[in-house]
């Protein structure tokens, strides 16, 4: 007689037990690794991470010691509290530790292998990152600077022409800059491409989050057909939308090319001319352009979004920078020229990276067994770098912290250094490429925002402050806070009016 087939869910809870039965047979002596809380029998730590991890991390950290060991979804996880720890073991061992964690849904599906920051260490990501690399080492980014400053005066303008609207506002210009940088052409008005590129962007960012889906932490369930595995239909349909739309982008400044239409500057054109000497087909093109979106827009914008967050919470700092740039400037804009007489500026954008860092840790994982410390790292094994934690003194905002003697002297000064005494820009062969590029755009839009505008409270109907609170964003990899209410307010009318004058003069 022919046993009944199996319903789905007992396929996945007979999966769950061998599974778990498999790896109890493999289980190695808890102590053999570095110390951390007890986890339950087969799922081990999993439920107790919460989903905005870093204080769970950093409380594990006090508790346990800098390097604490927990077992989430049967995969080994370290955590990093402290640099000292997190440079030994993904900057001195980057040869070993600079892979990523096992992604199913996103990396294999959704992605095809193509997406850059997900990708494991090999041949393709060297390849990635080297033409990265190309285009955003600091002597190929001088040539931004125009970019980054058209898109700076259009930002003050949208603040004063729209002045409810600045999240929006925010996301606009980081996301107006990359695409510029990238495609070579600017984002219709409509902003049509805009909406479409931050969803795919948005449903990325929610697709990569650790827990999102069950297949990464259980693997054996990509065993089941496509019936049974409604996740992974779900994650083709997203992989053929968002190559639609990067495809479309590509070949738009490939068209352009071929056609004779103005050759553009940008990312894309760059690579389609290289492409033979690149050895990349057009889909991975299409990613390069997409990752460079993805990466870059997100991040500067919440390091900006910040930057309001602490103007509102810590207003002696701010104050004392716009006191510098006023000084300095005047009624006319800062210009990147001005840089090196602001050095409290620059401690002030270096002061926003520590404090709340936009991105609070991305995963790296080790693609051989090591020994660290005297504890056994599996091969496979996640390291997480607690980026937020490393950092972290929630109440204390303080720029001078970063006025050294190297920064007091203007000749020291250089944009290089703003990604220096901090973590923000993660470690080792995985850093961010994009680190000086996203520091620029970010030191020009906050000192234009302070030269322009005070940032003030919107009180509520008793006359208090409504003031931002650091606990509401989003958890994941990315933090971003959530909405909050915001006043900018032009600080005289002649700075108004250089504003004004100076989105006429836009060219580009
Ligand atoms: C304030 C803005 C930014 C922040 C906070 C940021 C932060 C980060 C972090 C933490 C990583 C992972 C590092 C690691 O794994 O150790 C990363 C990776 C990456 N970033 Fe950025 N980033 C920013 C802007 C940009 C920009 C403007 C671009 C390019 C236009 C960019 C391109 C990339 C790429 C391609 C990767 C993947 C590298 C890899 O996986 O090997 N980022 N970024």
């Amino acid at each position: 007689m022919a046993s009944p087939a199996l319903s789905p869910l007992e396929v996945i809870v007979a999966a769950l037990i061998v599974l778990g039965v498999v790896k109890s047979f493999l289980h190695r002596k808890r102590s053999q690794y570095h110390p951390g809380p007890p986890g339950l029998p087969l799922v081990g730590n999993t439920f107790q991470v919460p989903p905005k991890s870093w204080n769970y991390f950093k409380s594990l950290g006090l508790k346990y010691g800098p390097v604490v060991h927990i077992s989430v979804g049967g995969d080994n996880v370290l955590l990093l509290s402290r640099a000292l720890e997190a440079n030994e073991l993904l900057d001195k061992r980057s040869a070993i530790y600079s892979s990523r964690p096992r992604s199913i849904y996103a990396g294999k599906y959704q992605s095809q292998g193509k997406r850059t920051v997900i990708m494991p260490y090999g041949p393709t990501l060297r390849r990635h990152r080297a033409i990265f690399q190309q285009l955003l080492q600091t002597k190929s980014i001088g040539a931004y600077e125009i970019y980054q400053d058209a898109g700076s005066v259009k930002l003050l303008h949208d603040i004063l022409t729209q002045p409810d609207d600045t999240f929006m506002n925010v996301h606009r210009f980081s996301a107006s800059l990359i695409f510029q940088l990238t495609y070579g052409r600017r984002l219709e008005g409509d902003d049509k491409d805009l909406k479409a590129v931050l969803r795919v962007l948005e449903n990325f960012v929610r697709e990569i989050t650790p827990g999102s889906h069950l297949v990464d932490a259980l693997p054996i369930l990509d065993i089941l057909p496509d019936l049974l595995a409604p996740w992974r239909v779900k994650a083709l349909k997203a992989h053929e939308e968002e190559m639609k739309l990067y495809f479309r982008l590509a070949k738009e400044v490939k068209t352009k090319m071929d056609t004779g239409g103005s050759n553009a500057e940008c990312f894309l054109a760059h690579i389609w001319e290289e492409q033979e000497k690149l050895d990349i087909d057009e889909k991975e093109i299409a990613y390069v352009g997409g990752t460079a979106f993805e990466a870059g827009t997100g991040t500067t914008a919440d390091s900006i979004l910040w930057f309001l967050a602490a103007a509102l919470l810590f207003p002696d700092p701010i104050h004392r920078a716009q006191q510098e740039i006023d000084a300095i400037v005047g009624d006319r804009m800062p210009t990147f020229a001005d840089f090196k007489d602001m050095p409290y500026c620059a401690a002030l954008v270096k002061e926003i990276f520590r404090w709340c860092p936009s991105i609070p840790g991305m995963p790296h994982a080790s693609d051989r067994d090591d020994n660290f410390q005297g504890y056994r790292v599996d091969k496979g094994t996640v390291i997480m770098p607690n980026i937020w934690g490393m950092h972290h003194d929630e109440e204390k905002f303080d720029p001078s912290r970063y006025l050294c003697s190297e920064n007091s002297d203007p000749e020291a000064l250089s944009f290089e250094g703003l990604v220096d005494g901090h973590y923000l820009f993660g470690f080792g062969r995985r850093i961010c490429p994009g680190r000086y590029l996203a520091s620029k755009s970010v030191w020009l839009a906050v000192t234009r925002i302070l030269w322009a505008f005070s940032i003030l409270p919107v009180v509520d109907i008793d006359g208090k402050p409504i003031l931002p609170d650091m606990s509401k964003c989003s958890g994941g990899v990315t933090n971003t806070p959530d909405e909050f209410p915001v006043r900018l307010v032009c600080r005289s009318e002649e700075r108004a009016n250089t504003v004004r004058q100076a989105t006429e003069n836009i060219i580009y």
